[in-house]
């Protein structure tokens, strides 16, 4: 089915998305991601709870400093307490004065959480909703009403259920928000209890809030739309309370492309990537690169079988053109490569080879019997880069390796640590011997030193390189201190980073590989070999 009904964008990020354990947003953080949003063309941006925390009260503030340039900034909060007056509850006061036009409230749609939660009665709570309502409206204030625990209240008292969105239409809310609070509904529940609403309020807007605690926040918010909401709640990235929201970087794709609602522009649609991660980046969470439609892996393509074919038609392997949401395709580097993932990235490295050359099942076989040896290249392009060199004999030999050791010292005691680590090497370049020391704070950081302490005579430019990450694998746990490890090795020489592997039983000369490659790599980024620098 498709269809061009408009779909009105709430956006929950920074109230239920900092629900979220381990999110801890700041005023500068909440900014930040409203006026991302707000670019990216979402409608309403919901911005906290006015009343509930200082940083909340701030926000709303501060954005009359900065105004967004087309999003409604809404205000959340809840409906006045039991047995009070809302023109006098301070909650309330502090809501009203954040100064937005439109305020969210949320309500009991659902009598146990009448009777336990809010230890009131039933027509107590229809007051509540109906009093918070009719104040907020004489006070110029448009509203938008989240029926809290609609799906889990409809269940069991559909009467009384229905009687809280008539009080809430009642007293002027222009959205009624169905919320699957506690996220259990399925999707084919959902699109039956909105038709049963449309029927029932069939004169008022109904939007949909969904949770995930059973996997299906993104399935019933489109179940939802299906059966007939115009408004879809969401979080960037799915961030909210326990298992998260309905993820907005999955739902505008597939309700815009997919299914033909007109949700943003399809120019503001090519942000989505870019914010999915820039909200990642703030929030300080690691961007899931499998999550669909914006991760790094969403269209990346390791198996051979799918890279000959999407070499030919991306259509083969992929579901939509990555480019509409702003992401890109990758092919990954593995042992389940075929020729076409190495001719792929020979065009990468601007390196010229043909599918015909018995060069390029020679580089496929080396891979492969590497990546069996532990190596991981789809990490460490940078070295797959040097074997490809190495192998159509493009790669020159820095120098030549004659020994080194490494001395570490370690004093300990309960909570205290001191050390330091001394690494001698002795290299031949150019048909000289050479022999370093270099002090380091750990063993590979010597290591490293002292190489680039010998090499840095022949080559000046290693003076700029300097490594930014360092990460060890155990590749056969069984095997105790004795097993294999895979170190990856970043480095940088301070516009381009590159990543480079070594293996062995010994984690020295593991590092020793990886570094020495990463030092070989900056070297080449720098020489006539590379027409093109390429960051890898
Ligand atoms: C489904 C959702 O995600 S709704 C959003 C929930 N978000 C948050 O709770 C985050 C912000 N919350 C807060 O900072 C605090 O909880 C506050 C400031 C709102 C309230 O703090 P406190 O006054 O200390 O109350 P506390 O947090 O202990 O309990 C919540 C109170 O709200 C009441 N309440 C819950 N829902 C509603 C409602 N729809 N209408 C009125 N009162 C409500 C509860 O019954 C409880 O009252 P009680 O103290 O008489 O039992
Ligand atoms: C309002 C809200 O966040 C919920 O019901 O989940």
């Amino acid at each position: 089915m498709t269809s061009d009904r408009k779909i009105w964008l709430y956006d929950t990020t920074l109230r239920d998305g900092s629900q979220r354990e381990g999110i801890a947003l700041s005023l500068e953080d909440k900014l930040k991601i409203a006026h991302q949003l707000d670019q990216m063309g979402i409608p309403f941006i919901e911005g906290g709870w006015p009343g509930a925390n200082p940083k909340d009260v701030q926000f709303f503030w501060k954005l009359k400093e900065e105004p967004l340039q087309q999003a409604e900034v809404v205000a959340f909060c809840s409906t006045r307490r039991p047995h009070q007056n809302a023109a006098q509850e301070r909650m309330l006061q502090s809501v009203l004065a954040a100064g937005t036009l439109w305020i969210t409230l949320f309500g009991k749609s659902w009598d146990l959480h009448v009777t336990e939660g809010l230890q009131t009665n039933l027509s107590e709570n229809l007051a509540m909703i109906k009093d918070t309502i009719e104040y907020f409206r004489s006070q110029g204030r448009r509203v938008i009403y989240d029926a809290e625990h609609w799906f889990d209240g409809y269940k069991n008292n559909p009467e009384y259920a229905i009687t809280t969105l008539q009080a809430a239409t009642e007293a002027g809310a222009e959205w009624l928000v169905l919320c699957d609070t506690n996220g259990g509904s399925l999707p084919h529940e959902i699109s039956q209890i909105v038709k049963e609403v449309n029927q029932a309020i069939p004169q008022i807007q109904l939007g949909i809030h969904t949770h995930n605690d059973a996997g299906t926040a993104v399935a019933n918010a489109i179940a939802a739309v299906r059966s007939g909401v115009t408004m879809v709640q969401g979080t960037i990235n799915g961030y909210g309370e326990r298992c998260g929201n309905a993820n907005l970087c999955t739902l505008i794709p597939n309700l815009q492309i997919k299914l033909g609602y007109d949700c943003i522009e399809a120019e503001q649609l090519t942000q989505l990537t870019k914010t999915s991660r820039l909200v990642s980046e703030i929030v300080n969470l690691a961007p899931d690169d499998h999550a669909p439609f914006v991760g790094r892996s969403a269209f990346a393509h390791k198996a051979g079988v799918h890279v000959a074919a999407v070499e030919k038609n991306p259509l083969t392997y992929e579901h939509l053109q990555p480019e509409l949401i702003g992401n890109q395709r990758r092919i990954v580097i593995s042992d389940q490569s075929g020729l076409s993932n190495v001719l792929h990235y020979a065009e990468k490295f601007g390196i010229e080879l043909a599918k015909q050359d018995p060069t390029c099942r020679q580089i496929l076989e080396k891979l492969k019997t590497l990546e069996n040896q532990g190596y991981q290249f789809e990490a460490a392009e940078a070295s797959f880069e040097l074997l490809m060199r190495s192998a159509l004999g493009q790669r020159k030999e820095m120098f030549q390796l004659k020994g080194f050791q490494v001395h570490c010292e370690i004093h300990r005691d309960i909570d205290h640590f001191e050390g330091d680590a001394l690494a001698t090497i002795k290299v031949e370049v150019d048909g000289k011997d050479l022999l370093e020391v270099a002090e380091g704070n750990g063993p590979v950081s010597a290591l490293d030193q002292a190489i680039r302490k010998a090499l840095v005579k022949f080559y000046p430019e290693i003076a700029k390189f300097h490594l930014t990450d360092y990460k060890v694998r155990i590749l056969d746990g069984t095997a105790g201190t004795a097993a294999k490890t895979r170190v990856l090795v970043e480095s940088s020489n301070g516009q381009e980073r590159w990543t480079t592997v070594g293996v062995s039983a010994n984690i020295l000369d593991a590092s020793y590989q990886a570094v020495v490659e990463g030092i070989e790599y900056g070297l080449l980024l720098q020489s006539s070999l590379k027409t093109k620098v390429t960051t890898i």
